[in-house]
């Protein structure tokens, strides 16, 4: 693209050196630089992108912004000195890739809990009516059934938009974004025009990072205040009503609110509800009529968690009907709630649960067709949020039995992360033991007919992360293992 209308929209202060004629690409990354690009200097947590500003210069940067002058060499590459470079980035971004989100159907999902679960809810409805969508979030970048790797569950707003944009070029016209609260303070997204901003339910979590509920909350918030003033797109927010947040957030936008609820009368409700251990029922209460709903997916968050992807896509004009009718056949996500196959006479269940809401959700979903006891086991990751250790092992203290372990210990102790959850143990069966799988082992040797077993924390996930490395680890395989040796 031509440097001149790159920049068009770009505020910058000073400029050094002459402007490349062209520009060929866009890069916040040295090691990622090809000849002809424009290198944006991003300040991390790690280190200072200023820093490679030179290393991008060899590879081959003519047009470097940064936000203070750099010793470069001037006849190889050009300075716009800008006040931020996230700021910069955003437009320089929306330029090179020609605004893609404007042209396509974008969903944005936000929460503490069930941004995965809705997304892929989404996406997949879109899918089985016979639509093309792309996915990005903690499972990677989904490509209309092709999936991609990638870091983070919101990403940085250069792959934000390349993402988008090879979706346009593919073809597909529906983009889902599972929109961490880091993502929204950090502006990943912005520049993106969002059709729709879905609200699952906050609770505590990241305050490691955020400090406050407050602040948290206030966060996810800008997502829907990102759906803009232009009132000639018809765009809306759908709101949780079972949530305390639900008032703030629908004073954030002048777009339309579609209400649902599991607790009382909404745009979407559910009544008559019927948990089963392997389907739930419902009837589904909409402005297009009553309908008898059944889905694969279970327990008694997943009922939210449907009503929001389907009233998401109503407010993107599908039918009610038709979605009903498509839902039946969605499996899970992979690790939400998901049965594993045995021929043992017990239930075992993996779940990604790792907030004490999540926790307690996930515990009181199987209760309705518990026949035994209920043992369940929990870790959480090192080096991350300690506040929520306690809280959520108190939601544990639900179940009949409790296995407290860790999840990704990375640099923490064992010690230090089981007995910050013991702290908030309310009642006496229960074992510490920081070595997941041998936490796993202990719990299924505990394990008599008819009970049912939840191991919580590592969901999809198929490793460990211990220090810095990543081991191979499956909940459900040890759990497998050790039926084949005792039943
Ligand atoms: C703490 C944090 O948010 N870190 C994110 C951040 O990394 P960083 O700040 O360490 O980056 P850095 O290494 O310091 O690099 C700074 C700049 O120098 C550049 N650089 C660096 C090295 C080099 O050789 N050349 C070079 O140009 C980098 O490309 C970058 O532009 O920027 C990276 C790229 O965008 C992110 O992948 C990374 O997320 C890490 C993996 C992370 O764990 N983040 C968590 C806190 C997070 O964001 N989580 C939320 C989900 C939460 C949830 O709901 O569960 C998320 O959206 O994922
Ligand atoms: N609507 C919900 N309310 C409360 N808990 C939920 C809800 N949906 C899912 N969960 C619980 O949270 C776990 C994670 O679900 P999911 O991956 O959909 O959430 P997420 O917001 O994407 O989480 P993360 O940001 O950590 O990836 C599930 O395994 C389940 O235990």
């Amino acid at each position: 693209m031509k440097t001149n209308e790159c920049i068009q929209n770009l505020s910058y202060i000073k400029q050094i050196g002459s402007l490349p004629a062209e520009i060929t690409a866009l890069e916040i990354d040295s090691r990622a630089v090809t000849e002809g690009a424009a290198f944006i200097c991003q300040k991390g947590y790690t280190v200072d992108g200023h820093d490679y500003a030179g290393q991008a210069v060899k590879q081959g940067a003519r047009l470097i912004i940064t936000e203070k002058e750099l010793d470069l060499p001037a006849d190889e590459a050009a300075q716009l000195i800008v006040k931020n470079s996230s700021r910069a980035l955003a437009v320089l971004a929306d330029t090179f890739y020609g605004s893609p989100s404007e042209r396509m159907s974008v969903f944005g999902v936000t929460g503490t809990n069930g941004k995965t679960s809705v997304s892929n809810l989404i996406h997949e409805l879109i899918r089985k009516l016979n639509g093309r969508s792309a996915l990005s979030g903690t499972i990677g970048f989904d490509l209309d059934g092709d999936l991609r790797q990638s870091a983070n569950t919101t990403s940085d707003l250069l792959t934000t938009q390349r993402m988008i944009r090879t979706a346009e070029a593919e073809g597909i016209n529906n983009m889902i974004f599972e929109v961490s609260s880091h993502g929204l303070v950090e502006g990943r997204l912005w520049g993106i025009d969002f059709d729709v901003a879905v609200f699952t339910n906050l609770s505590h979590d990241h305050l490691d990072y955020h400090h406050t509920m407050e602040h948290y909350g206030y966060a996810k918030g800008l997502l829907f205040a990102q759906l803009g003033q232009d009132l000639t797109k018809k765009k809306a927010a759908v709101l949780n009503l079972d949530d305390e947040w639900f008032d703030r957030y629908a004073q954030m936008t002048p777009h339309e609110v579609i209400s649902y609820s599991m607790e009382r009368p909404a745009d979407f409700y559910a009544e008559d509800i019927q948990y089963m251990a392997d389907r739930t029922y419902y009837k589904l209460i909409s402005p297009e009529g009553e309908f008898e709903l059944e889905t694969q997916l279970l327990g008694t968050f997943n009922v939210s968690n449907t009503l929001a992807a389907i009233a998401a896509l109503y407010a993107r004009g599908y039918k009610v009907s038709d979605l009903v009718e498509a839902l039946k056949d969605i499996a899970p996500v992979s690790g939400r709630m998901q049965l594993v196959p045995t021929s043992a006479p017990l239930s075992i269940y993996i779940d990604y649960a790792h907030t004490p809401d999540a926790i307690e959700k996930a515990i009181r979903s199987v209760m309705p067709f518990k026949k035994n006891r209920i043992l369940f086991l929990i870790g959480t990751g090192g080096n991350r949020d300690k506040s929520k250790r306690p809280a959520m092992a108190q939601m544990a203290s639900l179940a009949d039995y409790v296995v407290l372990t860790t999840d990704d210990p990375r640099y923490e102790s064992y010690d230090s992360i089981t007995t910050d959850l013991e702290k908030g143990m309310l009642h006496e069966d229960y074992a510490c033991i920081g070595d997941r799988a041998a936490a796993v082992r202990h719990l299924m040797q505990q394990a008599e007919p008819d009970d049912i077993i939840i191991f919580a924390g590592k969901g999809h996930e198929d490793y460990q992360i211990i220090e810095n490395t990543k081991y191979p680890h499956s909940d459900s395989e040890i759990a497998l293992e050790v039926i084949s040796e005792r039943f």
